[in-house]
């Protein structure tokens, strides 16, 4: 069973209210001493282990790029993504809301709300077409949101 809509938070566009919990919004991570623009530049490019490759997609220019480069199976998906793309998730996440201060209290604003990824695409990390999908990335969302919430990061 889902929450009530009325105490659920949705985001997805950068065109809609919450968009700062996109991956796509523009609040870059450091991770290994490299400047990432976005999470799904740091996400995309981790899903492979060639360094170049990361390396391009760390210097395309927009979330959409990043995304349609980590599309691409001419180059080998790393073979454990299935394994690391969850805990991928959660640094990168993790990491935007320390570093950057707006979306942080917007985050925090939310209170106890379920936060969800509107994304009729994906029944991954979004809630998909019929709104049942795992939202692994509102989730995600949700314990940065708690561990804020009780001082642990
Ligand atoms: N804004 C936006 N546009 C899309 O078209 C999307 N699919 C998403 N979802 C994000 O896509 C990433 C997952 O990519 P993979 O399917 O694992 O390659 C992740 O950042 C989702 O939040 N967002």
């Amino acid at each position: 069973m889902h929450n009530e809509p009325e105490n659920t938070v949705y985001f997805y566009a950068q065109t809609d209210a919450f968009s700062e919990f996109s991956n796509f919004s523009p609040y870059g991570v450091a991770f290994d001493g490299r400047w990432w623009r976005t999470v799904e530049h740091y996400f995309q490019a981790m899903k492979f282990r060639d360094e170049e490759y990361r390396e391009r997609i760390r210097n395309c220019g927009k979330p959409k790029d990043a995304k349609a480069l980590g599309m691409t199976r001419k180059i080998p998906l790393r073979p454990d993504w299935e394994d690391v793309k969850d805990a991928i998730m959660l640094d990168a996440v993790r990491c935007k809301f320390q570093t950057h201060e707006h979306p942080r209290k917007l985050l925090l604003s939310t209170g106890d709300s379920r936060i969800a990824e509107n994304a009729p695409m994906d029944a991954y990390w979004g809630i998909g077409p019929d709104g049942a999908g795992l939202n692994r990335l509102g989730t995600i969302l949700m314990q940065v949101r708690e561990e804020l919430q009780t001082d642990r990061i």
